[in-house]
């Protein structure tokens, strides 16, 4: 035993007096007088470590009673369930050269001896002469497994993966940190040829059939070769008649979390009786495609086969490209059913208002949508149908850059166990997030549950919109904070889609960006932007909704020399929007884009909501005025051959308010 600072041996504990650096000695149980127990409650009942580890977890309990089961599910036993669940998993791996699908077993193969979840499928096995290696293979598969067996997952198996100080498991998607537009494909057959939007401005660049077959192989004989899959049976659209069922086939914790979150999640019960999936993604984003395949152009394709239902991902691990992926089927699945589908927010005042937030990414559809005073119905992707709205998730995405807690603080404390972080920095050893680091990339992004937003608004549904806003982020700062439109001009302006941000940060960007993207949204839309802008303009005409057009973006000039509008007014003209207090104030018209503007809104400055007061140089403000009608009047060229509408009345008015110089 050491001695003290004075030299001394320190006495026994329970002795008494003072010990080692002044502290007070540990006094000892009196009853335990001559025995060292260090505590009294009874020894565990335990033989081994082994057998203490079997104590910790027990089985999850069955959702359906064995006995004394009710309705049309009472005949099938839980073995029979099962058995015919791991038979659907098998066949949407089947590789379609092989006659069955692989031998598919339940749980993770590296915990078989702990797991009690190991199932055999019982499969015919049909003796073959040619067998191949794979089919001697069993495919684990990981089947919708909860946040926290995911986090493990993720941590013990995937680099890049880290709990972070509030609790979110931090991830890394990889080479792309991005959407990858360019490398999508749809299937061009016998009813795509007629029904989808094809050549100059679609994003549907086609494939044949032949082709999504040699992918959708490669991509389920990569999923066969690895030692687990990971599959999310879930919901898409909380309307309960039009609920469309995915599967979802990943090779990645990171991925199943991400659409755990993002998806409807199924009850216990909606899971036992999910039965067939109306549409399966393939995800082998670890995997490329292969260049020398028709219709490839890069290492990576995003492949949608509508007659298959089936959605093929090659050479690409950001997640949103799955949350997009089936936002692009519902957008052909809805319109079909006369509903309209929208990339858009929505929330709902506590009178039952709702507002839909148009706009393109990072114009603010998230961060406007989530408002402390009203009802979270959605944060992306709605449907518009006879009986009011509803959302077509069951969690946000939202964008991560600079976030502050100060700001937006139902996203940051959104951010806790069960988010996933996507591609943040963060520190190595208090694992706190720096959300203003851009190291990996500015599109930093946080995926969580709708519920975690405090104010959600469970089921997703809401009533008919009274408002329609189109966001738009004009770094070239000439588009008032605020203008109420026409329906005329809520169609050309939903038609155009514009928003224009700045390239990136680096210094001598001076010039901004333009993009017109048609129903803000043309990468995710299937049929022509007509169809969706006449649906639009048929249902706000009907339930009487006002468009009003936002600008998020720039303020006293350009990019570079003005700045951008403050989050804090933006949020005090859309409150005035939402109270119905815009809709009585006295409007001007500007000039060129014959936009309404108010005079007031309580809370903002008067002379901000006239972007010409903001600009010292008023020669510069029209040049550049211009040059922005002229880049709408460029775009709005593709459109003008296209009819909207029953009559060309409404055509001819949309045609009539765009700019005019
Ligand atoms: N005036 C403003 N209005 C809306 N967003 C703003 C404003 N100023 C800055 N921002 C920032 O812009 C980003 C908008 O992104 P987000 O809401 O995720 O867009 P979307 O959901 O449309 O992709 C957020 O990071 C937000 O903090
Ligand atoms: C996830 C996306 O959407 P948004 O930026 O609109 O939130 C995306 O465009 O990839
Ligand atoms: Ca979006
Ligand atoms: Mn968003």
């Amino acid at each position: 035993m050491a001695a003290n600072g004075n030299g001394r041996v320190p006495t026994a504990p329970g002795a008494g007096g003072v010990g080692r650096n002044g502290l007070a000695k540990i006094q000892t149980n009196k009853k335990a007088e001559g025995v060292c127990h260090d505590d009294s409650t009874p020894p565990v009942k335990a033989q081994t470590i082994d057998e203490l580890h079997s104590l910790q977890m027990k089985k999850s309990a069955p959702t359906t009673p064995i006995d004394g089961m009710k309705g049309p599910f009472a005949a099938f036993s839980e073995d029979e369930r099962s058995k015919q669940q791991l038979q659907s998993i098998s066949a949407s791996l089947a590789s379609l050269t092989r006659e069955t699908g692989p031998k598919v077993v339940k749980g993770d193969p590296a915990r078989q001896s702990e797991t009690p979840r190991v199932s055999h499928v019982s499969h015919e096995i049909t003796p073959t002469i040619s067998v191949s290696d794979s089919s001697l293979k069993f495919t684990h598969v990981l089947y919708n497994l909860s946040p926290a067996e995911l986090y493990e997952q993720a941590i013990k198996y995937e680099k890049g993966s880290f709990i972070t100080s509030s609790g979110a498991l931090a991830t890394l998607s990889g080479a792309k940190t991005g959407r990858s537009p360019k490398d999508k494909r749809v299937v061009r057959d016998k009813t795509t040829e007629d029904d989808l939007w094809w050549g100059k401005g679609s994003p549907n660049i086609e494939m044949d059939e032949h082709t999504f077959m040699v992918n959708r192989e490669r991509a389920v004989d990569y999923l066969n070769s690895l030692d687990k899959v990971f599959i999310n049976d879930q919901f898409l659209n909380w309307d309960p008649e039009n609920r469309i069922k995915v599967r979802i086939v990943s090779a990645r914790a990171y991925h199943s979390l991400f659409m755990h979150n993002m998806c409807i999640r199924p009850t216990p019960e909606e899971l036992e009786n999910f039965g067939t999936p109306d549409f399966t993604i393939y995800n082998a984003g670890q995997f490329p495609c292969n260049r020398y395949t028709h219709y490839m152009t890069s290492s990576t394709s995003i492949d949608l086969n509508l007659a298959r239902r089936e959605m093929v991902i090659l050479g690409t691990q950001y997640a949103g490209e799955m949350k997009k992926g089936l936002f692009s089927v519902m957008h052909y699945l809805m319109p079909k059913r006369q509903i309209l589908s929208l990339h858009s927010g929505c929330n709902m005042g506590k009178d039952g208002d709702v507002a839909l937030f148009f706009g393109l990414s990072g114009t603010g559809k998230t961060t406007l949508s989530t408002d402390h005073n009203r009802y979270l119905i959605g944060d992306d992707e709605h449907c518009w149908g006879d009986n009011g709205v509803s959302n077509i998730e069951g969690g946000c995405y939202a964008k991560c850059i600079d976030l502050s807690r100060e700001k937006e603080p139902d996203i940051w404390n959104a951010i806790k166990f069960g988010t996933v972080l996507e591609n943040v920095v963060f520190d190595e050893h208090t694992r706190e997030v720096d959300y203003s680091d851009k190291s990996v990339t500015e599109n930093t992004r946080a995926a969580y549950p709708i519920e975690y937003i405090p104010n959600a608004k469970i089921p997703c549904v809401g009533p008919h919109p009274k408002n329609v806003i189109l966001l738009a982020c004009d770094a070239f700062g000439v588009l008032p904070p605020v203008s109420k439109l026409s329906l005329a001009q809520t169609m050309y302006h939903f038609i155009s889609g514009y928003t224009a941000l700045v390239a990136g940060t680096e210094d001598g960007i001076k010039e901004p960006q333009a993009t017109f993207s048609a129903c803000f949204g043309a990468a995710f839309i299937m049929m022509h932007p007509t169809k969706y802008a006449a649906m639009l303009a048929a249902k706000m005409e009907q339930h009487g909704a006002t468009g009003w057009l936002v600008n998020t973006g720039w303020s006293g000039g350009r990019y570079g020399s003005g700045s951008r509008i403050k989050l804090a007014y933006t949020r005090k003209i859309i409150d005035a929007i939402h109270s119905g207090s815009l809709l009585k104030a006295n409007y001007k018209k500007t000039e060129v884009f014959g936009l309404q503007i108010p005079t007031e809104v309580e809370g903002v400055p008067s002379e901000i909501l006239e972007p010409m007061n903001t600009w010292s140089d008023k020669k510069a403000y029209k040049e550049t005025l211009l040059k922005l009608a002229g880049l709408f009047k460029t775009n709005f060229q593709g459109f003008v051959a296209h009819k909207i509408g029953k009559d060309d009345k409404l055509t001819d008015e949309i045609l009539a308010a765009g700019p005019v110089f």
